[in-house]
């Protein structure tokens, strides 16, 4: 009941141009693919070309941040609307990397959250625990601190298309990946921390596992019932072996 979503985030990497060649390659390879939402998510300076490029086909766009403020002296920043109008859908918020390097908090993640729906994007919302917090048997309360705090205020009717990604830090870009049973745990945590906000509606929202997700090991993790799709970093950057993580059956 769930449509599995696959997304690329692409980070620091891919200039405009390099965007170009991985759409020309990935659409003609996709295009048949309609049983799984796909996204890819360029830097800012490619959102342009990529929305363009991927126009009328199967393949959507996100950005990997913006800000919760419509227009003003923010330099350096970028509003929904901005990217709405780019033609992009989606919006990757909160990811465990602008959380380390660049000060997010569940404070400001809540604010993204509620600016992206107000520019009609749907926001992927990152949340997780560091090594070092689950080595303390923390898990529980990070996630739980996470989604009540950054998913404060939040309703079924208004925001029941967000989507989620669990990403514990431990497992990004390490080739570390959570054992599906482990990964598995950690989103039926989420979904019950998601039905306190979302009730019933809580059951048909997507959350994603990133974390070193690779062709070898994405189909053992989409077959966990709680696991719908993944949030892929490394592997996402090659046109092959993105087909390969969409087709993952
Ligand atoms: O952070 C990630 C996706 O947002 C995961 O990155 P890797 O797939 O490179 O581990």
């Amino acid at each position: 009941m769930r449509k599995p979503i696959m997304a690329g985030n692409w980070k620091l990497n891919k200039n405009h141009l390099e965007t170009l060649t991985f759409i020309d390659e990935i659409t003609p390879l996709l295009r048949d693919v309609s049983a799984v939402d796909i996204v890819i998510c360029p830097p800012f300076t490619s959102l342009n070309v990529a929305t363009a490029r991927t126009k009328g086909t199967n393949v959507k766009v996100g950005a990997q941040d913006l800000f919760w403020e419509k227009s003003g002296a923010f330099t350096g920043e970028i509003s929904g609307d901005m990217l709405k109008v780019l033609g992009c859908d989606y919006v990757i918020i909160g990811h465990s990397e602008r959380r380390q390097y660049f000060g997010e908090t569940d404070e400001t993640v809540n604010k993204k959250i509620l600016a992206a729906f107000t520019a009609g994007l749907i926001p992927i919302v990152c949340v997780g625990e560091t090594l070092q917090e689950r080595e303390a048997g923390q898990v529980e309360q990070v996630l739980s601190t996470q989604i009540r705090e950054g998913l404060q205020g939040l309703n079924a009717q208004e925001h029941g298309k967000i989507v989620i990604a669990y990403e514990p830090v431990w497992a990004i870009g390490t080739g570390r990946t959570a054992t599906p049973e482990q990964a598995n745990a950690a989103h039926v945590l989420i979904r019950k921390l998601l039905s306190e906000i979302f009730g019933a509606a809580a059951q048909d929202i997507r959350i994603q596992y990133g974390g070193s997700v690779k062709p070898e090991n994405v189909k053992e993790l989409m077959a966990q019932p709680d696991i719908d799709g993944a949030l892929i970093g490394g592997a996402a950057l090659q046109a092959e072996a993105f087909e390969k993580l969409v087709r993952y059956k």
